[in-house]
């Protein structure tokens, strides 16, 4: 990779690892499994490992994920509320107990295992042994003041059962919902036709997002504690100790942890732990080990993000044995027919699963899965499970082969080849117009909240819209007959459509559904071409030219657009208003290009929010004042950072301000 691709890659990984930690910490609500995230943020870690000079301080290596929330008063962490590094591989683990004692030199640490609770990072402060104050994690610095919320919560005692009680004692853990109840609220959510939570540390962060604690108190959330805020003058001087204090004070604590020595006993515990989790009524994902003693942690110190004397290790998706009862054909927005495993239900990381998805016939060939098979599932942190090994030991002989089906399930045209993919190729099947619909309607496409999978089915099978663009003519006595639909969230429905027709070019490109054009893609397109009509005429070297497009893509871009099905299909889009300009003009000069701005205190939306808009102008964030900061803008109760700007005598702005800088207004003489 020379050096000039490794910029460009590192500045791809930082944008798309930022969308993903604003939908994961903010939203509650990922877009992309764990395992798939972690493989990115690795990716940016080896990256910066290779080139150090690329490392920003707003680089996500660099900082906790999250931010506060809007609608909750902040908490200034007194000490800032860390991450974990973590691995899934034994040999790293021991490469950090190496990296610690090297550190110690002449000292011999001992090693705390505890589990690795998957939940959301909290802070509780006691006064004089009352509960005052709970906040969340946010962006390490600043949390979310969650105080109301957590008083709902049982688990929580409101005193603790200490005779002398300290001054202030503030303790950290996590909330999170026990895996029965998650179990519960994703089954009531699959009935509702509501989006179901991806893990139950997604369920428990939405839940604490509740601005209405009466809302939390239904959602039965609990609490463990582990760890707290200042190590010094708490009269405690391990970590051991500590967690036999926490249960004194009448603390939910960890059942069980383990005292370690050396790299053997480590190994064995977190052997332990993984048959020992299984009994536990909260999630789990990992071990966290921890050093011991608490003299240490000066010498051994932190990184931006985590600290040098604890790791977590990660342990790999849960996998469950069931039987494959049959299999079941899907078809999807582009006509694939996908095989779908229908199985004798079974309990999978904390939800009881009855399918999985076979991924292609390819996959079903190469890996001799039959009906009647025992087969093994994981789940790798998403909702739908894959069938990963057959136990050939287990065959009776009754087991029948998974035979591709020669006509499409929803519309019986007759299925094709395409490579190792079996297609319907009528553009007109009922099944991949509910397939596209879903897809049209993603947060990263189109983004129509409330159009769940049980109501696009209703909505297509009842005829009610035969295309896309059928979307935006439904009315409200369209929508309330269907099931499950009451005034509110119809109305809500019709405004989400509403809103989803000025999203640009970009996420329309994506939303709809053109073979190979991915998000990357499609933002390349509409940058590249500005407005739908000249994508629509261009050829295929035209298209093919631009960078991170090539040949496929650009093939399949002008198939797309010579069928005229498709071209109905636009121009109907188009009729209804939906926008077909790019949110930015080819070559057009972004209106804060080269500008550099540092956000401070609290303003009407999530900090994330305007910090986007600000990059999507061209603008950049940092996290500190500098000379070269263009702007401060400035929100309610300014931190430190007012102070360094006014010394540096860099212009201040209000949020209305920045507002009208976004717009182009003036304010332009104030930068040099
Ligand atoms: N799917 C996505 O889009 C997406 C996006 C962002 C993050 N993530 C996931 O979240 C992870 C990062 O989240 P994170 O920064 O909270 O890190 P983390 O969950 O890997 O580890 C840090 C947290 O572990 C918690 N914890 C639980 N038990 C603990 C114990 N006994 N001792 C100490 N801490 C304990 C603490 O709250 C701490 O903040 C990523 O590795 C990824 O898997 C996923
Ligand atoms: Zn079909």
């Amino acid at each position: 990779m020379t050096r000039a691709e490794a910029i460009r890659r590192h500045g791809r990984l930082v944008e798309e690892i930022r969308k993903h930690d604003y939908a994961y910490y903010v939203e509650a609500k990922p877009l992309i499994s764990d395992a798939e995230y972690d493989a990115l943020y690795d990716e940016l870690r080896d990256l910066e490992r290779r080139y150090p000079d690329l490392v920003t301080p707003d680089s996500p290596t660099q900082r906790v994920g999250g931010a506060p929330l809007p609608g909750f008063s902040p908490v200034a962490h007194r000490v800032p509320m860390q991450s974990l590094d973590n691995t899934y591989s034994v040999a790293e683990l021991f490469a950090f107990v190496d990296r610690v004692e090297r550190t110690l030199a002449k000292e011999t640490p001992s090693y705390v295992v505890e589990p690795k609770i998957d939940g959301v990072s909290i802070s509780v402060v006691y006064r004089k042994g009352a509960f005052v104050q709970g906040a969340t994690r946010g962006d390490g610095q600043t949390g979310d003041d969650i105080t109301a919320n957590l008083r709902t919560i049982r688990a929580l005692p409101l005193r603790l059962a200490l005779r002398h009680p300290p001054e202030l004692l503030e303790v950290r853990g996590e909330a999170y919902l026990p895996t029965k109840v998650f179990e519960d609220l994703n089954k009531d959510r699959e009935a509702r036709g509501e989006p179901l939570f991806a893990n139950p540390r997604n369920a428990t962060a939405g839940s604490l997002k509740q601005l209405d604690p009466r809302i939390v108190a239904h959602r039965p959330l609990s609490v463990i504690f582990y760890g707290t805020g200042d190590p010094k003058g708490i009269g405690c001087e391990s970590q051991d100790r500590w967690l036999r204090f926490l249960a004194e004070a009448g603390l939910p604590s960890p059942s069980r942890y383990w005292l370690c020595r050396d790299k053997e006993d480590l190994a064995g515990a977190i052997a332990a732990l993984d048959d020992f989790r299984k009994g536990l009524p909260y999630a789990t994902d990992g071990a966290v080990v921890k050093v011991n003693e608490w003299r240490f942690y000066g010498l051994l110190g932190s990184t931006a993000k985590a600290p040098r004397w604890a790791i977590a290790y990660k342990y790999g998706a849960e996998r469950a044995r069931t039987r494959l009862l049959r299999v079941v054909f899907q078809v999807g927005r582009t006509g694939v027919v996908t095989p779908v495993a229908e199985m004798e239900p079974v309990f999978l990381a904390g939800s009881t699963v009855s399918r999985a998805t076979l991924h292609n016939f390819d996959e079903v060939r190469r890996k001799g899965i039959k009906i009647g098979d025992w087969i093994e599932i994981e789940k790798a942190g998403e909702v739908i499970p894959a069938v990963v090994e057959v136990d050939r030991s287990a065959r009776t002989g009754e087991e029948k082969e998974i035979v591709p089906p020669e006509q499409c399930p929803a519309c019986a045209t007759p299925l094709r080849w395409d490579g190792i993919f079996l297609r319907c190729p009528n553009p007109q099947c009922p099944g991949r117009l509910k397939g596209l619909i879903r897809h049209f309607a993603r947060r990263n496409a189109m983004d129509i909240e409330g159009l769940g999978e049980s109501l696009v089915n209703q909505l297509v099978d009842g005829g009610l819209i035969r295309d896309v663009a059928d979307l935006y003519h439904l009315t409200l006595t369209n929508l309330l007959p269907l099931e499950r639909m009451g005034e509110k969230s119809a109305a809500n429905l019709l405004s989400a459509i509403e809103g989803s027709k000025s999203r640009g070019l970009a996420r329309l490109l994506f939303g709809l559904g053109i073979l190979h054009v991915g998000e990357t893609a499609a933002e390349a397109l509409a940058s590249h071409f500005g407005t739908i009509d000249r994508l629509w005429n261009a050829s295929p070297e035209e298209v093919e030219r631009i960078p991170s497009v090539g040949p496929i893509i650009g093939q399949s871009v002008t198939d797309y657009f010579r069928d005229a099905f498709n071209r109905q299909r636009v121009d109907r889009l188009r009729q209804a208003g939906v926008s077909m300009k790019a949110k930015r003009l080819p070559g057009e000069r972004r209106i804060l290009q080269g500008k550099t701005f540092v956000i401070t205190g609290t303003l009407s939306k999530p900090r994330e929010e305007i910090a986007e808009r600000i990059r999507e102008s061209g603008g950049k964030i940092t996290e500190s004042v500098s000379r070269k900061t263009s702007f401060l803008v400035l929100g309610s109760e300014p931190g430190s950072k007012l102070k360094q700007a006014r010394r540096l005598g860099v212009p201040e702005i209000s949020e209305n301000e920045l507002e009208r800088l976004l717009e182009g207004g003036t304010n332009d003489d104030k930068t040099s």
